[in-house]
């Protein structure tokens, strides 16, 4: 794994660097020679633009949803997130087209395919259950069979304890973390879900600090993101090496002001949430690192599997689906990790299009997958000074006027705070307990290796 960085890529990385450098700084040009009010202009965002762009992205999906054929699920919660994000409501009668829609892709056994008819797939189950989260609405929320997601996400445990994303598919991070996402946001995640999970996402911590989607690869923001997400919603995110985590995710912030997702690639509008969640995920686990730390300087060498008590002595099942719940409720400690201000720069800057929507970089289109992202960085940003995410930011913490700010999210799970919240309640009557569930041999979990 250890070597030096491949040099095309580094030689690639520099010319493209450069061109994006010229673009931003013959805009900061234009920024210190004009006057405040056009200065403030310049870094509006521009929401009514924005709207328009997703409502006709949503209206054109709606009537037939026959467009990128195993993606629909998550061209709706790219959109459905994104007005949400802008403090949007929605239609009630677009509400209704999106669930009937949605239902249409549920399977039978359990989980969401990319289209009606279509084999459950974790990433679009992820991406239906955040859909409907959004939504937000009784019907929306009453519409997921959770005792049959429960199934599904149990047949999709292979025996190492990881996922795979579909039966007979890869098992990667990503796995991992949409299916204890949607079993920690449903509540419905059980011990069985969690066995050997954290011991198959250490094993993809590399030697940068960062995650790979799967052992031995290269770590990389988008499965960093899935990683610590998912240790934090199991309570093992002790059993990371956080401060090496840290040390490669500061990294990825570049001059631009925007992140990359790894090492010698180019910044991109949509890491400014896969990595600044990732940062900003650090801001509320200040007393572990501080702890692991200390144990640095000591010398105290631990075994990573004796350090986690919540694994060691196993917790009780309300305690696992709280774990998103609960971490809200600590502190996000000092301040963002990276330089906020230049990172709402580059999204509204480099990454906004006037006409409505967000694309990676100049030079590239908008599309509704950098929109979703480069607004979830931008709210990230916009409240990473904040101690508590449930109260308003200072004004001084919003790049550009005080109306760009936008609804929080959860960092763990990417829905709006205040939806969020509302599916905690509305699921918390009927924990993973109370469905009938077979056990790991009935559900048939698919063992690879004999
Ligand atoms: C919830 C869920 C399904 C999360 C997915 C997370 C995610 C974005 C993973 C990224 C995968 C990856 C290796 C991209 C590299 O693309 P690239 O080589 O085009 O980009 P790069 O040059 O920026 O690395
Ligand atoms: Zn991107």
């Amino acid at each position: 794994m250890e070597g030096p960085p491949r040099m095309s890529r580094l030689t690639v990385t520099q010319n493209e660097q450069a061109k994006v450098e010229d673009k931003v700084s013959d805009i900061y040009r234009v920024l210190v020679n004009v006057s405040p009010r056009a200065h403030s202009l310049i870094l509006e965002l521009w929401r009514d633009k924005h709207v328009e762009f997703l409502m006709r992205g949503l209206r054109m999906l709606a009537p037939s949803y026959h467009v990128l054929d195993a993606n629909r699920p998550w061209l709706c919660y790219w959109m459905l997130h994104s007005i949400a994000q802008l403090g949007e409501s929605f239609d009630p009668q677009l509400e209704e087209d999106v669930v009937d829609f949605l239902s249409r892709c549920q399977d039978p056994n359990g989980g969401y395919g990319g289209g009606p008819g279509q084999m459950p797939h974790l990433a679009t189950t992820y991406a239906a259950v955040n859909s409907l989260i959004t939504l937000g609405s009784e019907k929306a929320l009453m519409s997921i069979n959770r005792e049959k997601l429960c199934l599904f996400l149990l047949r999709m445990k292979d025996s190492s304890g990881a996922f795979r994303m579909h039966d007979a598919g890869e098992m990667d991070v990503r796995a991992s973390y949409t299916a204890i996402s949607v079993a920690s946001i449903l509540n419905i995640l059980d011990s069985e879900m969690v066995k050997n999970i954290g011991t198959f996402i250490v094993s993809c911590q590399t030697y940068e600090g960062g995650i790979a989607g799967e052992p031995n690869s290269e770590a990389h923001g988008g499965y960093t993101f899935c990683g610590l997400a998912t240790m934090i919603l199991i309570g093992e995110a002790d059993r990371l090496d956080l401060p090496s985590l840290i040390d490669w995710a500061v990294f990825r912030q570049g001059v631009e002001g925007g992140l990359q997702g790894r090492t010698n690639k180019l910044v991109d509008g949509c890491y400014s949430f896969w990595q600044g969640a990732v940062l900003g995920l650090m801001q509320r686990l200040a007393s572990i690192i501080s702890g692991q730390l200390r144990s640095l300087y000591v010398n105290e060498k631990q075994d990573a599997d004796n350090k986690t008590s919540v694994s060691a002595s196993g917790p009780s099942e309300g305690e696992l689906s709280s774990n998103g719940f609960s971490f809200l409720k600590t502190p996000s400690e000092g301040g963002p990790l990276y330089d906020s201000s230049a990172l709402q720069q580059y999204i509204l800057l480099c990454s906004q299009v006037l006409e409505g929507g967000f694309k990676d970089k100049p030079g590239k289109y908008r599309d509704h997958y950098h929109t979703c992202y480069c607004l979830s960085g931008l709210s990230v940003c916009q409240y990473s000074w904040s101690r508590d995410v449930n109260n308003p930011p200072l004004p001084t913490a919003v790049l550009g006027p005080y109306e760009n700010l936008l609804e929080p999210v959860h960092p763990l799970f990417n829905v709006v705070l205040d939806r969020y919240y509302k599916a905690h309640e509305f699921y918390a009557g009927s924990p993973s307990a109370n469905l009938t569930k077979p056990s790991m041999e009935e559900s048939g979990v698919m063992n690879f290796d004999g």
